[in-house]
């Protein structure tokens, strides 16, 4: 029997961001392998036109949660859905459920975040340090809490090389930019932001770094622990390998790459990649939640989710693996033929943006233009340079955490709880969960049909005729140019010619005499 499965029956759990990609894989896991827990808590905003109810009813009806239905047939009544912003005051819920979350939670596990590096720094404080401070607060309130699990990400720290399962302070106090953010105007704000986030590249993980911080300082007497993974990716054998729903982290850049749009991008092969399936990144959050409640550690500890220290796996492999997937298993109606790689030098990468990215988009659009459609390659093609601009930064370093913590937890597990939570990374197959991950990516992202494939294969077969096409075209018109105006490439012109004629002649020649 698990004891981290028996653990999490007949509690009440609060999770943040559930509707999250790691949110739904965690409440996932805790329904299948603890199907007698008491509740879960989801703190929800209505989105996208959807009610909080209707978006809880599309994620138990999604493919993850298929296992989970035969397991616990009577899930939905276990999920509470409380209608919740982060970015209000006491996140905008009701005093009633506000009374019920107070005096029943056990557990809570905050995934609730902005994950994008571009955000404003107020929205970003707001998400990533005050509404963890507030829930905090909430969760000091909470008379039969056991653990509080904070998860934050292992760049939290990005600007040192070798960071340890310690929290770092930041120059700045939290407390003074939650206040500042409060009275300074955004034209301020943009202003000071550079020299706030000092050497880290973006203000995602700067206000992470400040979300950890403001975890030490009002941690009170709770039980909690910090979770830091590094880049999530898709699931590596639970529910299902290969399962992913969102654009985040690589699963963008590679559907780019696959459509054909992303050509190149200015990045080390040789760094490491350091990805950390979902399913991976789950296990140890409730592992983590059992051994912080069960063993109550005296202090704050914090747990490394990396791979790259026990299995590395650096950016050429992982982009060799996922175009040797695409060969087998190509996405449909792709752009031109899928041909990406890293490249470390900034020159190389700028002639390549130029030539591969920027000039077949604007060839694209002048085609689209004069069959009378709307030009949309140029807005696609910015969109994605932006979209790689902001990821350099992360695949042209490695780093190194140290994973003490993560180690200890492992062996104080059970052997049956190292199977069921299993976060040991040093099994994982990376070319296998890479191939996994993309097609999980065609499967359930794009939601492309597999009996497509063969479709599929015949319009690469066609892009490849056109690049053929259109290079010795581009040839011929190249060197019809230069023959015009050059004396000696019309020399080679003719001496060419000439060769191959008489080449001819004595093929034909020879051929006449053994006949
Ligand atoms: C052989 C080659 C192989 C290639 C693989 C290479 C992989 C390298 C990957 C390295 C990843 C490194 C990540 C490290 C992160 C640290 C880990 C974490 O803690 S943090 C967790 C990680 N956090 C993140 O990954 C957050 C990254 N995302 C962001 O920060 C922002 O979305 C943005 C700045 C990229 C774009 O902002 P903005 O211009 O305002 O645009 P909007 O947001 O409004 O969206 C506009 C459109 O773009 C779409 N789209 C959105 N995202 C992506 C994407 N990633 N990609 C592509 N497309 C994307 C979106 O669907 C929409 O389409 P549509 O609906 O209009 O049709
Ligand atoms: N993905 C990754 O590569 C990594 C993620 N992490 C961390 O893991 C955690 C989960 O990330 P991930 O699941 O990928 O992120 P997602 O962007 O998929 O999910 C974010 C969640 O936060 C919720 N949320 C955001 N704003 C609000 C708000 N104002 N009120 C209520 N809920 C809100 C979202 O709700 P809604 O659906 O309504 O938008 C969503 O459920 C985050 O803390 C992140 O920093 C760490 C390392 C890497």
């Amino acid at each position: 029997m698990s004891m981290i499965a028996a653990f999490y029956s007949g509690k009440s759990i609060l999770i943040t961001g559930a509707t999250g990609f790691m949110g739904k894989v965690l409440m996932e896991k805790l329904f299948r392998t603890s199907p007698d827990l008491k509740v879960i808590y989801i703190l929800v905003r209505p989105k996208a036109g959807q009610t909080t109810q209707q978006r809880v009813f599309q994620i138990l009806n999604s493919k993850l949660f298929e296992k989970v239905k035969e397991i616990c047939p009577n899930v939905h009544e276990k999920i509470r859905a409380i209608y919740a912003d982060l970015n209000q005051n006491d996140f905008a819920i009701s005093k009633e459920d506000m009374q019920e979350l107070l005096s029943c939670t056990n557990i809570v596990f905050h995934c609730a975040a902005t994950v994008r590096f571009d955000d404003h720094l107020r929205h970003a404080v707001q998400l990533n340090v005050t509404a963890t401070q507030q829930l905090l607060i909430m969760a000091s309130q909470m008379p039969k809490l056991e653990a509080f699990i904070h998860i934050s990400t292992a760049f939290s720290n990005c600007n040192l090389t070798h960071i340890d399962e310690v929290i770092y302070p930041c120059p700045v106090e939290p407390k003074k930019i939650i206040d500042s953010m409060e009275w300074l105007d955004d034209a301020i704000i943009d202003e000071i932001t550079p020299k706030l986030i000092g050497d880290r590249p973006n203000t995602y993980t700067y206000t992470k770094a400040l979300g950890e911080m403001v975890v030490q300082q009002e941690s009170r007497n709770l039980n909690i622990a910090i979770i830091r993974p590094s880049i999530v990716g898709a699931t590596w054998q639970e529910p299902f390998p290969g399962w992913v729903d969102n654009l985040n982290g690589p699963s963008g850049l590679i559907i780019a790459a696959g459509k054909g749009f992303l050509r190149s991008i200015r990045g080390a092969p040789m760094a490491v990649a350091d990805l950390i399936p979902v399913d991976t990144v789950v296990n140890l959050t409730l592992a983590v939640g059992w051994y912080t409640a069960v063993h109550r550690p005296k202090s704050t500890l914090i747990y490394h989710c990396t791979s790259g220290n026990l299995n590395p796996c650096n950016w050429g492999k992982m982009g060799f693996q996922v175009l040797a997937t695409f060969e087998k298993v190509p996405l449909e109606r792709a752009f031109r033929r899928p041909n990406a790689d890293f490249t470390a030098n900034t020159i190389t990468s700028q002639y390549w943006n130029a030539v591969s990215h920027r000039a077949p988009a604007i060839i694209y659009d002048f085609y689209l233009r004069l069959t009378g459609r709307k030009p949309r390659m140029t807005k696609i093609m910015n969109r994605l340079l932006k979209t790689v601009s902001m990821i350099e930064y992360f695949v042209n370093r490695s780093w190194e955490w140290s994973t003490y913590n993560t180690e200890m937890l492992m062996s104080e597990l059970s052997p049956e709880d190292q199977r069921v939570f299993n976060f040991d990374v040093r099994q994982l197959n990376w070319l296998e969960y890479i191939e996994n991950y993309v097609l999980g990516i065609k499967k359930y992202l794009l939601k492309e049909d597999m009996a497509g494939i063969p479709e599929a294969k015949q319009h690469l077969k066609r892009l490849r005729n056109i690049h053929y096409l259109f290079n010795t075209a581009l040839f011929l018109i190249a060197w019809r140019l230069l023959i015009a105006r050059s004396q000696m490439a019309r020399n080679v012109w003719f001496f060419i010619v000439s060769f191959c004629y008489k080449f001819l002649s004595y093929f034909r020649a020879s051929s006449t005499l053994k006949v």
